[in-house]
């Protein structure tokens, strides 16, 4: 298992998501509380995204924020990433780690509570529950789950896997970070509260806070 990275604050950056490059924004975001980035990018070849996700590893180098991609093992790979993510059309979990051994960290979508049950604790390293509310960042055919959806699939999580580290994914900003990370997560997920905000490093800092003072395993510091 690869397990050493926190889903505290995610950050997903892509060519759809921020117009030119995304370096500037990751810094800011990483300076403000970002712990995790994943690149994502449906219109990229194959060499481009290599080289994209390289200058990520290059920027978060000695921060302790690891990298992520979505969909692609190959690209995870080859740039040295951290892990991959993939949802229900991708490759599966388990081929991804017939390829990949214990060279990548694997990250699931969920969107349902059966989906939740599939899941193999012994091969996948997170699971990111989708989507919680309307998000403009995609367009997401299932109905959003809302928090009481969420709270259904955490507890199907909790009866697999109480350990599996778990995020949550969708229209969550600041607003919604903390009513989100309290329903017993490790973090959230975000593009557009940190990529259109004004200012990407406050707005990091801003969701980090609420995030930290609501997700799971803070229970005990207020015992
Ligand atoms: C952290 C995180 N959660 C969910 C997704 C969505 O993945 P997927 O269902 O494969 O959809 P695409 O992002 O590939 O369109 C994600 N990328 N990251
Ligand atoms: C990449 C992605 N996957 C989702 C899912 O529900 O599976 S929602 C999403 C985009 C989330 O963007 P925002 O934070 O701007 O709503
Ligand atoms: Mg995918």
């Amino acid at each position: 298992m690869r397990r050493d990275f926190d889903l505290s604050l995610y950050f997903i950056v892509g060519p759809s998501h921020v117009a030119g490059d995304p370096v500037a924004l990751v810094q800011a975001a990483v300076q403000g509380g970002v712990s995790l980035i994943q690149l994502r990018d449906k219109t990229s070849g194959t060499r481009q995204m290599v080289d994209s996700a390289r200058r990520l590893l290059t920027v978060l180098n000695g921060t302790g924020v690891k990298l992520f991609i979505n969909d692609r093992v190959d690209v995870a790979l080859a740039c040295g990433a951290y892990g991959v993510h993939l949802g229900a059309s991708d490759m599966t979990p388990e081929d991804a780690r017939r390829i990949a051994g214990d060279g990548l960290a694997i990250g699931v979508t969920v969107k349902t509570v059966d989906e939740v049950r599939r899941i193999d604790p012994a091969i996948v390293d997170y699971a990111s529950i989708g989507g919680v509310f309307d998000t403009k960042s995609k367009q997401n055919d299932s109905a959003p789950l809302g928090l009481s959806g969420l709270r259904e699939m955490v507890s199907a999580l909790d009866a697999l896997a109480p350990e599996m580290p778990r995020c949550a994914i969708a229209g969550i900003d600041l607003e919604k970070a903390g009513s989100v990370a309290a329903c017993g997560l490790d973090g959230v997920c975000t593009i557009s509260a940190i990529a259109l905000a004004p200012n990407a490093e406050d707005a990091a800092r801003a969701i980090r806070q609420t995030v930290d003072a609501n997700k799971r395993g803070r229970e005990s510091a207020f015992a």
